[in-house]
């Protein structure tokens, strides 16, 4: 029996991949490639010494996602597959939410045809919209400020339909918060196209000089130095997270979301510091207008997850900053190549 893993080539994906080769599970996965590189499976085989077999495939396109439930045993799916940069979703909401949303439902319906009625999704804390309540936990308010985080919830929303339709379904929500850092092997890690438009990608780029300057999108938050606050979470453990999450829903019905944060919340200038205190490197910024559509104060209430799920974030500030550092400086052009000449 195998877990489906939908873009899994992708930054959560194939760290994720990763930890559940490493708890012993068999994985397939499916990745149309479209904002990830091959190269990340590459390490996911050479990091675990497993294999697996990827399908290079659109979730739009019914008729290959068919033949990958007919090849395989499939007996649950974590589904990261998806488009996820807000600005963008602005920009082009239909593609947003042709891909996110029908991507998703030919998923489901294939799900049910082959009678696999086990998911996890990749949900996000873009779903409690502007809320300034925090801690946030699993029954805020909910609220989308953009196309990318409509398609979230309504995926959400399809999700405890099908439950409803069917209580034979078990349906995990992740809500993640701003997962940041790499493995710590430096060889995974996240490769945004073009300019990144998340604090911790652009910190790297400048650190390693592909960047001139941080711009800090506003210091007049009511917060402790005026910086917009976060609960950045270590990739690793975000992806420990889904093995748990896998757990729980091989064992039981429902749908339920979960909060994946670490319950603790830093400005963009303890980051920054941070970063600068971990790495040596030295991060000029400028302090900028406000980003239009930013909140002041995010952070999670991670207890659910840790009674529900038992997954409690482990890795702290300093080794997210160490560990973002190691990989941009390993590939200071992400999964583009350059690193070919690098040997382990
Ligand atoms: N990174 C974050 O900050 C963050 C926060 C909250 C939620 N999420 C969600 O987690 C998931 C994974 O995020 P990520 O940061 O790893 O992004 P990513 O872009 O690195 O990974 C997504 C992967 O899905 C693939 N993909 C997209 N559309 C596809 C399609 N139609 N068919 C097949 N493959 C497709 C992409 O090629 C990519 O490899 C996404 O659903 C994202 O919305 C991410
Ligand atoms: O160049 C930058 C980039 C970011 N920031 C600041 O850094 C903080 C974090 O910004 P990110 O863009 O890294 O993260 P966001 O919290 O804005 O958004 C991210 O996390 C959300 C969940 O909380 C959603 O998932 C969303 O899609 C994802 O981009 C914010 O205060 C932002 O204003 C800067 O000052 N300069």
């Amino acid at each position: 029996m195998k877990i489906l893993v939908t873009g899994g080539a992708g930054y959560i994906g194939s760290h994720t991949c990763v930890e559940l080769l490493n708890a012993g599970h068999e994985i397939v996965v499916v990745d149309n490639l479209s904002n990830s590189s091959p190269e990340s499976l590459r390490w996911v085989r050479k990091l675990t010494g497993k294999d697996f077999e990827f399908y290079q495939i659109d979730l739009l396109n019914r008729q290959d996602l068919e033949i990958v439930f007919k090849q395989n045993n499939i007996e649950a799916v974590i589904h990261f597959a998806g488009l996820k940069s807000v600005g963008e979703s602005v920009r082009l909401p239909l593609q947003y939410y042709h891909n996110n949303i029908t991507g998703t439902l030919i998923l489901c319906e294939l799900m049910q045809k082959y009678a696999v009625q086990r998911i996890v999704f990749s949900s996000s804390a873009t779903v409690y919209g502007m809320s300034e309540q925090v801690p946030i936990n699993e029954n805020s308010p909910l609220g989308a400020t953009n196309a990318y985080g409509r398609t979230k919830l309504m995926i959400e929303e399809i999700m405890r339909d099908l439950y409803v339709s069917d209580p034979t379904w078990s349906i995990a929500l992740l809500r993640y918060f701003n997962p940041i850092g790499a493995h710590g092997s430096g060889r995974l890690g996240e490769s945004p196209n073009g300019t990144p438009n998340n604090l911790m990608p652009f910190i790297t780029q400048v650190a390693i000089g592909r960047l001139k300057e941080l711009k800090i999108h506003g210091n007049d938050y009511p917060t402790l130095d005026g910086t917009g606050v976060r609960d950045y979470i270590h990739v690793v453990d975000l992806a420990l997270g889904h093995v748990k999450a896998l757990e729980k829903i091989m064992a039981s019905t429902g749908v339920e979301a979960y909060n994946l944060g670490t319950g603790q919340g830093y400005s963009v200038l303890e980051m920054v510091s941070t970063f600068e205190r971990i790495t040596g490197q030295q991060i000029p910024y400028t302090i900028a207008d406000r980003r239009p559509g930013d909140i002041g104060i995010c952070f999670s209430d991670p207890n659910k997850a840790e009674r529900e799920l038992g997954w409690i974030a482990q890795r702290g500030i300093d080794e997210m900053c160490l560990d973002s550092w190691r990989w941009q400086s390993h590939n200071p052009n992400g999964f583009q190549k350059e690193e070919e000449e690098i040997t382990v």
